[in-house]
């Protein structure tokens, strides 16, 4: 196990936005979290990373490990997270800003080696980055921003990887290429991610498990089979539709009834 979340509640001032969380990611998994807007997702993330305070605890390789007790660079090497929004100070080429997400495995006396390289290169080229590199950033579009941002996440070889929504202004393909490479990551022991995601299909088609929130509260867990249901359309995002299941993986996939 490498999160158990416990009991994970959080208050803006009047409002709950968390309620009494309880769920578990296994090492090696990509839980999919969904749910409607102001639902508590990002919130839930921001309680995991330590960002807000939750009343409740968070356990990382079974043991409490409390991330205010550990320095920037460990936390950095444990978990990678793409928020939602960001601004980056400056102008850097994408080679440039994908190389920071290497700080965490780099000390002041020894700057990151060959090996280091091979990362961000490979990175580079598994997300289709190329033609990118000596671009500055200022001068990219939203998604291929939020790509860059992801492909920094993932040179500091965290364990785990946190997307909130990190592909949701990404088009299909680009989108893909980021879920692919989680994949193949995952694959290789090397990762485990917990992903916010609006685009159903696409949680439904690549996440192992999936948890759906609602008003702050955990209304199910499980995979996308279970999870994806004509009733779960109904009842947690006033979704009339058709469920049908992609002949290539068997996965479900959602037809909206307009
Ligand atoms: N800083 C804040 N102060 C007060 N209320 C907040 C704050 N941030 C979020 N909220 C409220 O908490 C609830 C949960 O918000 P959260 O951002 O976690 O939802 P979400 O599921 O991530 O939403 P979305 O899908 O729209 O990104 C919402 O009702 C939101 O208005």
């Amino acid at each position: 196990m490498i999160i158990k979340a416990e009991k994970l509640s959080y208050n803006y001032g009047q409002l709950q936005a968390l309620k009494d969380i309880d769920f578990q990611v296994k090492s090696g998994e990509l839980l999919g979290v969904i749910g409607p807007n102001g639902s508590g997702k990002t919130t839930l993330v921001k309680n995991i990373t330590g960002v807000l305070k939750s009343d409740g605890q968070v356990y990382f390789n079974n043991k409490e490990i409390s991330l205010s007790s550990l320095d920037r660079k460990s936390i950095a090497r444990k978990i990678g997270v793409v928020p939602q929004k960001s601004q980056l100070k400056g102008d850097f080429t994408v080679r440039e800003v994908i190389e920071m997400g290497r700080y965490p495995h780099q000390s002041k006396f020894k700057k990151d080696d060959k090996s280091g390289r091979k990362v961000v290169d490979k990175i580079i080229d598994k997300l289709n980055l190329n033609k990118f590199t000596e671009r500055f950033t200022g001068e990219l579009s939203g998604g291929e921003f939020q790509k860059v941002l992801v492909a920094r996440a993932l040179a500091q070889e965290p364990e785990i990887l946190i997307f909130d929504e990190a592909t949701s202004h990404l088009d299909i393909n680009h989108s893909i290429d980021i879920f692919k490479f989680a994949r193949e990551l995952i694959k290789q022991n090397q990762l485990t991610v917990i992903a916010i995601i609006h685009d159903l299909n696409l949680a439904a088609q690549f996440c192992d498990r999936l948890m759906v929130l609602k008003k702050g509260e955990k209304v199910s867990i499980g995979n996308p089979e279970e999870i994806i249901t004509e009733e779960m359309l109904s009842s947690i995002f006033d979704l009339e539709a058709l469920i049908k299941t992609n002949p290539a993986n068997k996965r479900p996939f959602i037809i909206p009834v307009i």
